[in-house]
This record gives structure tokens, C-alpha cells and sequence, in this order.
């Protein structure tokens, strides 16, 4: 990776540096997006078959998976792998189960009760990428948060053909609804409903351009009421390294999100030009060996080694950023987490690599991408339910309130909130006098 000093750059050139591929479609995507979705708001489940068909190869003759079909797919997977889904999800579980939605009740003043209630959405839709790899991590990231949180229906799509270990992944974290259908057309049918598929409230999970297009679209179409996730693009990862860290740790890791795609951004800032030196070699000598090595070289060839002068200096870098993952190997990685300001998930010391967050620690792998984490915030159970307010007042709340209320009403000239209270005021004045004078 180039190494450049982050201080001798020109603040144009330290933007460019930090920059990722621009993240608004292209006018050829959002009209072919948006033809998928007119044909799937058309001819429904006929038109889905038929995008199979074209996209992916596969000839449909029914969209949802059978209980027979389920159970199938589960005696191919193999009992390490079994094993392994069933340790990452009393992990999973753990975590999200004690993020349990705290309740709030209480008087603003007397008479006046404001509550904050939390309830499961009871449709929601998990899209899960077919295509580069069976993401099974994914299933259980989507499907075990929204089970905890109670959502009723829990429906699953995914390109066909569908991997047995999505499959049984599914099936173990209590998913029933599995259909074979991918791409723009899928989040269609998810938004929209068709014949087999119902619409939902919510739809979750990364997914290529076509994906990510069409949940842009839909969630602002007329035709549905949708929610998405967040804005979900290609993997990124920072790493922190002081003089202290591991070379080969840290090549391991950047290797580890390259390997994702040739549009992964992986990004080292430290103050050891050793390290900075060190790292390209442990990075020549791993990526030899890697399978996806030559997505993992493209990713690599975009990628930077920036010099700061010290670990305040790379959280200030860091937080310009705003990594999806940010990985922290230095002498006291603790200290230097009260300077973070934009992160998905975080990684501290030497010992914790990101894939852990990937596959079984606990924390959710859905996060946000390009800088969106300034301000949204990585997947967890509060994305699976509403919250809403409840409040209630007694009379006497209301005598305490009400002139308040029409003061406020009547200065923004809307007489008709204001009448509301006047007219209960009016009333209660009339059965009880004396407290009305009181109050
Ligand atoms: N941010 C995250 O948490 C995260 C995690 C895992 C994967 N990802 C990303 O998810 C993506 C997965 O992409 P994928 O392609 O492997 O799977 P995918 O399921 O997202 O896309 C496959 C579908 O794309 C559609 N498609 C393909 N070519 C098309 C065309 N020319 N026109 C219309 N539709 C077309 C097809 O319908 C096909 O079923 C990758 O970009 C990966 O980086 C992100
Ligand atoms: N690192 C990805 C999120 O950016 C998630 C993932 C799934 N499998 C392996 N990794
Ligand atoms: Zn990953």
C-alpha cells in the first residue's frame, strides 16, 4: 500500500485520500432498478420467475421453499458447521437478548403521565446476497435480533439457488418463510407483495448496487409504506497500529475486508514508519496464499498506509473517516476509545480481529458504511421494533396544563388546538368550580 505522512498532505489532498467511490447511482442503474420493480408491481410471482430466469440462471417452477425442501438442505451440512452456527448463536443471542428495550413512565407534572413503549414491527423482510459467498454470517445477524424482538413474520429471500447452509442457518435461527428469488426483484416483491410473497414493514441486509437501488427506491415509492436498514455499501476497515503492534496481525486484518470485494476500502494509520514498512511485506507474503487473492490485490491497489505523528493525531484521522470497523492495536487501546468519534463497531488490542465481529463474538455485522457512522449507528434490536408515546392526563393535569397549551396554540394562530383544551377547561370549570379556582 502507498505510505504517505498525513501532515505534509494539503487539506484537498487529505480529503481524496479518505474518499470513497461516490455512492449515488447512476441514471442507467436507477432506470433499470426501476423497470424491475414496474414488472414485479405488474405481473408479480410470473415476473419474479422470469428474473430468475435472466439474473441468475435458475428456472423457478415454485418460489417458496418447502418444510420438506428445509429439512433436506440440513442433513448436507455438516456437523463442525452446525456446531459452529450453534456456538455464534448463543452469542448472537446473548448480546442482542440484553439489549431489551427499558420502558419509560413517568409525570412531567402531576396529572400529566407520558409514556415511551416499544413494540416488535410485525413484518419484516432479511435479504440475504447469493452470488460471492453463502452468507451464512448474515442469516444469523438479521434473523436471531429479529426473533428476540418478537417480529411475527420473519421472511427470508435470497438469490437462487440457495445455499443448504443459508438454508439450515435460517431454519436453526427460526425462520420459516424462505423464497428463492434475488436482486432489485426480490426487494420488490418485499416491498410491494405479490402472490407468494407478502409485503413487509421493514426490509434488512446488504446486497449488491441492483439491491441497494431498489431499497432506496422503494422506501421513498408511493405504492408501499417501507422502511430499510441503512444505507449498507462495500466493506471498510481502519486500522491503528502504534510501534507495539503485529505486522502480520494487522496485513491479516486489512486482508480480511479486502477479500470482500475490489471495492473494499482498508486504510492503516500509524505513527512507526517500521510498522508502516513491515505491514507491505506481511501483505505481499499473505496475500499469496489467499483464495480471493485477486479481489483482495484490486481492493488493496486503492488502499493507503498514512503516517501520523501520534495516536491522538490517527483518532483525528479516524474519526474524519468514519470506518465501518476500526481495529485498535496499540500499547493501551482502551485509553485511545474515548477519542472515537465515528465507528460501526470497534476493535481493541491485538487479540480481537475483526472477523470475530463477523461470525460469532456477538456484535452485529450490519453496519454503517461511507462515513455513515458519524451517525447511524450498527444494527441492533431497537431497528426491529417501534417505539411510540402514550400519555394521559386527569383533570387536574390538565387545569395545570392547559393554559399553556392555548397560549402556545394561539400564538402559532391555530385556533382549533387551542378550543380543544378551552372546551374541556369550560367543562370542568362548570362541574367543579371551586377547583377550577385553584387550579
Ligand atoms: N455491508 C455488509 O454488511 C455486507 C456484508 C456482506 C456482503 N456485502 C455486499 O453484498 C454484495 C453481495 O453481492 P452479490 O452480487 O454477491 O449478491 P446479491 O444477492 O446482492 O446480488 C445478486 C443479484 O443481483 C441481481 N443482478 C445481477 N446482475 C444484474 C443485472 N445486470 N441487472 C439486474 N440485476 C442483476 C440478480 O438478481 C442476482 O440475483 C457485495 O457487494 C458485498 O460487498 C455487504
Ligand atoms: N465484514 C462484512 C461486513 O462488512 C460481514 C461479513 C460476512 N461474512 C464475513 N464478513
Ligand atoms: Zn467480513
Amino acid at each position: 500500500m502507498d505510505i504517505l505522512t498525513w501532515s505534509t498532505l494539503s487539506d484537498d489532498e487529505q480529503r481524496r485520500v479518505l474518499q470513497r467511490s461516490p455512492l449515488v447511482a447512476d441514471d442507467s442503474l436507477e432506470q433499470s432498478v426501476r423497470q424491475i420493480i414496474d414488472a414485479v408491481a405488474s405481473r408479480g410471482d410470473a415476473a419474479l420467475m422470469e428474473f430468475n430466469l435472466r439474473f441468475d440462471g435458475v428456472s423457478t417452477e415454485s418460489l417458496r421453499l418447502t418444510q420438506a425442501e428445509i429439512a433436506a438442505a440440513g442433513t448436507r451440512v455438516s456437523p463442525e458447521l452446525k456446531q459452529a452456527i450453534a456456538t455464534a448463536t448463543a452469542n448472537i443471542e446473548a448480546f442482542h437478548g440484553a439489549q431489551q428495550f427499558r420502558p419509560v413512565d413517568l409525570e412531567t407534572q402531576s396529572g400529566v403521565r407520558c409514556e415511551l413503549r416499544s413494540e416488535a414491527i410485525a413484518k419484516v423482510g432479511l435479504y440475504i446476497p447469493g452470488g460471492s459467498a453463502p452468507l451464512i454470517s448474515t442469516v444469523m445477524m438479521l434473523a436471531l435480533p429479529a426473533k428476540i424482538a418478537g417480529c411475527e413474520r420473519r421472511v427470508l429471500v435470497s438469490p437462487p439457488p440457495i445455499d443448504d447452509a443459508i438454508v439450515y442457518a435460517a431454519n436453526a435461527c427460526g425462520i420459516t418463510e424462505i423464497y428463492r428469488v434475488g436482486g432489485a426483484q426480490a426487494i420488490a416483491a418485499l416491498a410491494l407483495g405479490t402472490e407468494t410473497i407478502p409485503a413487509v414493514d421493514k426490509i434488512f441486509g446488504p446486497g449488491n448496487r441492483y439491491v441497494t437501488e431498489a431499497k432506496r427506491l422503494l422506501s421513498q415509492d408511493r405504492r408501499c409504506t417501507l422502511s430499510i436498514d441503512m444505507p449498507a455499501g462495500p466493506s471498510e476497515v481502519l486500522v491503528i497500529a502504534d510501534g507495539d503492534a503485529d505486522c502480520e496481525f494487522i496485513a491479516a486484518d486489512l486482508l480480511s475486508q479486502a477479500e470482500h470485494g475490489p471495492d473494499s476500502q482498508v486504510i492503516l494509520v500509524t505513527d512507526s514508519s517500521a510498522i508502516a514498512d513491515g505491514v507491505n511485506g506481511a501483505l505481499t507474503r499473505q496475500l499469496a496464499q489467499l483464495s480471493r487473492r485477486e479481489v483482495a490485490a484490486q481492493a488493496l491497489a486503492s488502499s493507503r498506509t498514512l503516517l501520523v505523528q501520534d495516536m491522538r493525531q490517527a483518532a483525528q484521522v479516524s474519526n474524519l473517516y468514519g470506518p465501518e470497523h476500526l481495529i485498535i492495536q496499540t500499547r493501551a487501546p482502551r485509553e485511545l476509545l474515548t477519542d472515537i468519534r465515528a465507528a460501526g463497531s470497534v476493535f481493541l488490542g491485538g487479540y480481537t480481529p475483526e472477523s470475530v465481529g463477523d461470525y460469532a463474538s456477538g456484535t452485529n455485522h450490519v453496519l454503517p458504511t461511507y462515513g455513515y457512522s458519524r451517525a447511524v449507528s450498527s444494527l441492533s434490536l431497537a431497528d426491529f421494533s417501534r417505539r411510540f408515546t402514550v400519555q394521559e392526563l386527569t383533570a387536574t393535569g390538565l387545569n395545570a396544563i392547559g393554559q399553556t397549551v392555548m397560549t402556545l396554540a394561539l400564538s402559532e394562530g391555530l385556533d382549533a388546538h387551542a378550543n380543544a383544551v378551552k372546551l374541556r377547561l369550560a367543562s370542568l370549570a362548570a362541574v367543579n368550580p371551586a377547583q377550577a379556582e385553584n387550579d
